[in-house]
């Protein structure tokens, strides 16, 4: 323990035992590509951060710096307090789940998750309960016999996923491992990524480009752009209060309305009513008609795109859960368009 004299010493020794990654003015340039700029963020121990950005904003390159795969140009990198950019990737105490899968396809589910475990010379007694363990947690047990071949591409998924947590690692690194699933699997192995992580308790940091998996595994997003830090919130504040119009372009679906001061005003797809007539807009303190351009049935929902002459002829995309009350509007119909002042979201030019 560090010597404490004041307060705020005795608060800064306090949360540095408890931030697990510390990203400190972090710079990447490759060739003259600023892959990584002026990169800081510090994360919580035990928390699950989700790095988010379209591609080649720097999600990858910030995860291989961590992982220790790159140096670092400029600033320093912090794991549990300690600066690591000395440190190689196997003395970081890191575990890591990538999309191509690296198992041994030679190796059965039980030999693939032990290998860590023979790598750092644990005590042979030990392994095969460790390994049963850690498919049991991530619902494999009684498959560990099986060959990689012999398993679906969701449980490959999941021996990786023991496989790079049964050594007990300070830090899980997850490069978007779903990404090859099918939509049902993925959604289904986002929660149990969730499940896991709750349970053991592992700082993770995850990296994807896909908008939903963020907010539904995450504690924090990073949203990336361009190789920088947008902003770091808890996904229900990165959603309802986006830093900037980027933000709240790649995350939900906005339309960007010019505000009369200057600047951009925006609205949530899903916080504009629709209705054949304003007198069944109910409590909205904006209304404008439109004229429907283009309607999509999704099933739960219809998407509409809806033309408003009085704002120079904006396509407004508006999201329709009540079918019941008004069924679906054809293209060309006349509707009203109602929202809430409260709703819209200001970003300074
Ligand atoms: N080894 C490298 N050499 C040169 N440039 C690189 C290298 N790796 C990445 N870059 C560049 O750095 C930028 C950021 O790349 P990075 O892979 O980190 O993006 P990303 O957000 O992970 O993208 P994606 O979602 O497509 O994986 C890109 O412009 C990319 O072309």
């Amino acid at each position: 323990m560090p010597a404490v004299d004041t307060k705020a010493d005795f608060d800064n020794a306090a949360k540095a035992d408890t931030i697990a990654v510390s990203v400190k003015d972090v710079d990447m340039v490759y060739d003259g590509i600023h892959a990584v700029r002026s990169a800081s963020f510090d994360l919580e121990t035990g928390k699950f951060l989700t790095i988010l950005g379209p591609s080649g904003s720097g999600k990858t390159t910030l995860l291989r710096l961590i992982a220790g795969f790159q140096r670092p140009t400029r600033g320093e990198i912090f794991i549990n307090g300690a600066a690591v950019s000395t440190v190689p990737p196997h003395r970081r105490s890191i575990g890591m789940v990538f999309q191509k899968l690296a198992l041994f396809p030679h190796m059965t589910a039980a030999e693939n998750v032990a290998f860590p475990l023979k790598m750092r010379r644990t005590d042979a007694r030990q392994i095969p309960a460790r390994v049963e363990r850690y498919l049991d947690m991530v619902r494999l047990g009684g498959y560990g016999a099986r060959r990689v071949h012999e398993l679906s591409g969701g449980q490959q998924q999941r021996v990786a996923i023991a496989r790079a947590l049964v050594f007990e690692p300070d830090l899980l690194l997850l490069d978007e491992p779903l990404a090859a699933l099918d939509r049902k699997l993925r959604e289904e192995m986002q929660l149990e990524f969730r499940r896991i992580q709750r349970e053991l308790g592992v700082t993770t940091i995850n990296v994807t480009h896909d908008q939903r998996e963020a907010l539904v595994v995450s504690d924090e997003i990073i949203v990336m752009n361009g190789g920088e830090i947008l902003q770091k919130a808890q996904p229900a504040d990165t959603y309802r209060k986006p830093a900037n119009a980027f933000v709240a372009n790649f995350i939900g679906v906005t339309n960007f309305l010019d505000a009369p001061q200057g600047g951009t005003r925006a609205i949530r797809a899903e916080r504009v009513q629709i209705a054949p007539t304003h007198a069944e807009l109910s409590g909205c303190d904006t209304i404008v008609d439109g004229i429907v351009a283009d309607a999509i049935f999704e099933g739960e929902r219809v998407v509409y795109e809806i033309s408003v002459a009085s704002m120079g002829n904006v396509l407004l995309r508006v999201f329709d859960h009540d079918l019941a009350a008004h069924g679906q509007f054809v293209a060309g119909t006349a509707v009203s368009l109602g929202w809430n002042a409260r709703d819209v979201l200001y970003f300074n030019p």
